[in-house]
């Protein structure tokens, strides 16, 4: 199948701290006639998340905020409970995810595995995630995390088990914390 696209149209709606576009298309498929489309996108950048476990403790790290677009969508708290994770900025996904590790949970953790790049929501963000996983130990612990500026994280050490029941009992619900836990289960490297 060839898809050929022509813009038309690509308007900035707001530029206010991200960027949200309506952009305006004209879809070809197939050398058919071409289908009109009129799409607004939502541009936060990229980021990275990292996912640190422990065997012998059979043990993960997790960390948790209030999010208020969790909050005006029927989460009454706002508080979720997520894997770390960050925007990228002008930093490459590796060092980022390390970064973020050491920011947000205090964490300097060594070898860290790079698992995939996720699209998480491509009907309208642009956003592409970058995973990863890395052991950590107790005596990586640099401080006690929390984060930057007016960031006010919790870290959670939860034992595996704990996480995968939190999922099981819709406590733990982001999407990229549900898919990093269950590749650590994949794996078969915690009980
Ligand atoms: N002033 C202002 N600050 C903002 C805004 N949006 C975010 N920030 C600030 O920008 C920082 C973002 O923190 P990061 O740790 O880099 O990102 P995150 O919010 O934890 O998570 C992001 O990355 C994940 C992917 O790795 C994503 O899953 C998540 O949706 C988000 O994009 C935070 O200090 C946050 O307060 C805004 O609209 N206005
Ligand atoms: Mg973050």
């Amino acid at each position: 199948m060839s898809v050929k696209i022509e813009v038309i149209k690509d308007k900035i709606l707001s530029d206010n701290y991200f960027i949200l576009r309506n952009i305006t298309y004209d879809l070809y498929r197939n050398e058919a006639e071409a289908i009109r489309h009129k799409r607004e996108v939502y541009d936060r950048g990229n980021g990275a998340t990292i996912l640190l476990y422990n065997r012998d403790k059979q043990t993960v790290v997790l960390t948790r905020q209030f999010r208020v677009a969790t909050w005006v969508n029927g989460n009454a708290d706002g508080m979720l409970i997520e894997a770390c994770a960050g925007l990228l900025d002008a930093d490459e996904p590796e060092i980022c995810a390390r970064k973020e590790a050491i920011e947000e949970t205090g964490y300097e953790v060594g070898d860290v595995e790079k698992l995939f790049e996720l699209y998480m929501s491509p009907g309208g963000v642009t956003e592409l995630i970058h995973f990863y996983m890395a052991e950590y130990s107790d005596a990586q612990r640099d401080n006690a995390g929390g984060g930057i500026d007016d960031e006010d994280i919790d870290v959670l050490e939860l034992p595996f088990r704990q996480a995968m029941e939190m999922v099981a009992k819709g406590e733990i619900r982001d999407g990229k914390t549900v898919i990093l836990l269950q590749q650590l289960k994949l794996r078969g490297v915690m009980d």
